[in-house]
């Protein structure tokens, strides 16, 4: 298909040679004279892009553009100036045209205009698409009472700008939880900036937050942008706030509640807009009683307090969340998902899971990647999972007891070779790189031992 062109103009030879012109190019060319029809063949026949001359009579370019951009926000605007009006067509740019061509027209220019404006378009839908693809990717699953509390507090405070304090156990989904509010926030199509306090040696984490000029401090060869700056109108992630020296946690109160700050080694001041979520697996009170962490920072931050409960407060989850990162593995190995039999089921919702669902996830990727059969029973589960499974032991004894030496080898042998599989989960291919045969010659032995 086509793309096609609305042409606005009240000039008919202009209608004329221009269609004529961009028809001749392979476009589908659609015609207005005035404002008017203009907007009513917008509703009608949705064109890809709007060629739009801003003097007609009636109402003149600009008012049709401002009805353009208040119905189809999407659709791409180039205005078409005559001499001396430049000035006007800027103005145009600043309510939404994506672009002015000045009169006569150059039809060389105008094909420009008009690709530059269609692939402006098809990047904003892939990346419309591709945030709606994020969103989807990084929803909150869970069936449990405390993931729909979660998700209700999720959708009252991401339209605020209010700040946000998440706590919760390592693994719970406290970053999910920050760039969905994001996401859904009124600053979602701006960045949204993480960074990890507790990964950034305290020497840094300054430079990392304010950026630096060029020979701030001897390690600054190139200036440097700080993540406070990049987060600009988006929402900036203060990961492991509690890691903060308390001195960076002085410099962050002030900045925070100015929204203004300098760089490292430099005198000007600049003036931010951002959002703050932070998130910490500390109880920042104790925090404060203990003299780590400062009281008005804490103040600041809390403004919304959202607690992300451990995996083992909401068990209801984990049969849920386990179909869903089979299914996710399934789909990334290109293979079918596999099932988890009741009774592995059953250990698994027995777990503690100190790791929260990181640890599921992860252990779910490992039985996908390990496992060549459909269903996960409890025998396949390896400790802590399952705590029958005893932790394989040598059978001393019987290898010591007075026998021939060909016979104690291959005692030993079978005892090894049984010993190291249980490690590897019964992994054939594990096992053989773990002793260093090959897997066919293993899979031989074991045949042989009648394993
Ligand atoms: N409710 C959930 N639904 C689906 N996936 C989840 C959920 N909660 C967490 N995850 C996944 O678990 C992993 C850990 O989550 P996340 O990094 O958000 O946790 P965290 O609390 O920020 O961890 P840490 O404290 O270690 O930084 C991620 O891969 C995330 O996608």
């Amino acid at each position: 298909m086509f793309p096609s062109v609305l042409i606005v103009d009240d000039e008919p030879s202009i209608l004329q040679s221009l269609g004529g012109l961009l028809s001749d190019e392979g476009f589908e060319i659609l015609t207005a004279s005035n404002g008017y029809e203009a907007l009513k063949l917008i509703e009608t026949a949705s064109p890809d892009i709007v060629l739009l001359d801003i003097w007609m009579p009636g109402i003149d370019g600009i008012e049709t553009l401002k009805e353009i951009k208040a119905a189809s926000p999407h659709i791409p605007v180039v205005i078409i100036t005559g001499h001396g009006t430049i000035e006007t067509a800027v103005n145009a740019t600043k309510i939404g045209a994506f672009d002015f061509i000045e009169k006569p027209l150059s039809i060389d220019k105008v094909i420009v205009a008009i690709h530059n404006a269609l692939n402006f378009r098809r990047l904003e839908e892939e990346n419309r698409y591709l945030k709606k693809k994020t969103l989807k990717k990084s929803s909150i699953d869970g069936a449990s009472p405390a993931v729909v509390a979660l998700k209700q507090q999720i959708a009252s405070a991401a339209p605020t700008d209010a700040w946000i304090l998440i706590s919760g156990e390592n693994g719970t989904g406290k970053e999910m939880v920050a760039r969905t509010i994001h996401t859904l926030s009124p600053r979602g199509e701006h960045p949204f900036v993480d960074i990890n306090c507790a990964a950034i040696p305290e020497t840094y984490l300054e430079s990392e937050l304010f950026g630096h000029e060029k020979g701030a401090f001897e390690a600054a060869t190139t200036k440097s942008v700080g993540k406070i700056e990049l987060a600009n109108k988006g929402t900036l992630f203060l990961d492991e706030i509690s890691n903060m020296a308390p001195a960076t946690q002085a410099k962050l109160v002030r900045v925070l509640q100015e929204q203004k700050f300098q760089r490292l080694g430099s005198s000007r001041t600049v003036s931010v807009n951002v959002r703050v979520i932070a998130a910490t697996h500390k109880d920042l009170e104790l925090e404060i009683r203990e003299g780590r962490f400062r009281q008005d920072l804490f103040f600041l931050l809390n403004v919304i307090p959202i607690e992300v409960p451990p995996l083992r407060d909401r068990k209801e989850d984990i049969p849920v969340l386990a179909a869903i990162f089979l299914e996710q593995h399934a789909r990334q190995n290109n293979t079918e998902p596999k099932q988890l039999s009741e009774d592995a089921l059953n250990l698994l919702c027995d777990y503690a899971w100190p790791g929260n669902v990181r640890e599921l996830k992860n252990l779910l990727e490992r039985l996908t990647i390990m496992l060549h059969k459909k269903t996960i029973e409890a025998g396949d589960l390896p400790r802590p999972y399952n705590p029958e499974k005893t932790p394989p032991a040598l059978p001393v004894a019987e290898l010591f007891s007075p026998i021939d030496l060909k016979q104690a080898r291959t005692r030993f042998e079978e005892a090894y070779i049984r010993f190291i599989l249980q490690q590897n989960d019964a992994d054939i291919t594990r096992t053989a790189l773990a002793i260093g045969v090959d897997k066919g010659y293993l899979r031989k032995k074991i045949k042989k031992m009648k394993l």
